[in-house]
């Protein structure tokens, strides 16, 4: 018996049982409030020691001007992990929210829109997996307008294609926020 995932199935998220297969995925993470470099690092930490999930690539480290954000809002240390997956990406998610929880993200009915937020773990890509609904849109709806998702991404995978939109490559050039990127070279996360 081969455990190989069966190519042939377009795609499996609603399946059961063990015959799922391994998507390639990126989560973005951002923090502005708080030991942001602590709270990226728990993610990373927190993403690798998820069951079924891979990581396979960790960014370097950019500080970046708040982009729509509540005026006076801090700046952000943003990154991106690139992992493999043979979870749902529904379930992906709801791991991506815990993450947040435990890291102390506060959300509910009184935090405005993008308020200063501890840590912020985005869904940008799953495979080629698309979803509109109310809990889910993949790919993510304005990663293809953010650098501070592209540039990080671009870095450690500059061949990438973000689905219905094109080579994150060209992305990147358009992308109004990419003059409010800064390397923090002197800041990095560790892959366990
Ligand atoms: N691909 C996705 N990644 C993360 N959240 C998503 C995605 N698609 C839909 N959502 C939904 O977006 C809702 C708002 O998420 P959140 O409060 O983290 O927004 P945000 O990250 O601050 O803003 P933005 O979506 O502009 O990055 C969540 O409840 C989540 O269910
Ligand atoms: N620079 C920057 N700006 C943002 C960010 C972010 O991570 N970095 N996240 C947002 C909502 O998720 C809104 N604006």
């Amino acid at each position: 018996m081969t455990e190989t995932p069966n190519p042939h199935i377009p795609d499996s998220d609603t399946l059961t049982g063990e015959m799922r297969p391994i998507r390639r995925a990126v989560l973005s993470l951002g923090s502005n409030l708080g030991e942001r470099l602590t709270s990226l690092q728990g993610a990373v930490n927190a993403i690798a020691d998820t069951p079924d999930v891979w990581v396979t690539g960790v960014s370097p480290v950019y500080e970046t001007e708040p982009v729509d954000c509540p005026p006076g809002s801090e700046n952000f240390l943003n990154a991106v992990v690139l992992i493999d997956t043979t979870l749902a990406a529904s379930r992906l998610l709801d791991r991506a929210h815990a993450i947040e929880d435990a890291m102390g993200r506060e959300r509910g009915d009184g935090v405005p829109v993008n308020a200063p937020r501890t840590l912020d773990v985005d869904v940008i890509v799953v495979g080629d997996r698309r979803a509109d609904d109310e809990h889910l849109v993949l790919p993510h709806p304005r990663a293809f307008e953010r650098a501070f998702v592209l540039q990080p991404w671009y870095d450690i995978e500059p061949d990438a294609v973000l689905p219905d939109h094109g080579p994150i490559a060209e992305l990147l050039e358009k992308a109004p926020d990419r003059d409010g990127l800064k390397l923090r070279d002197d800041l990095t996360l560790q892959d366990q």
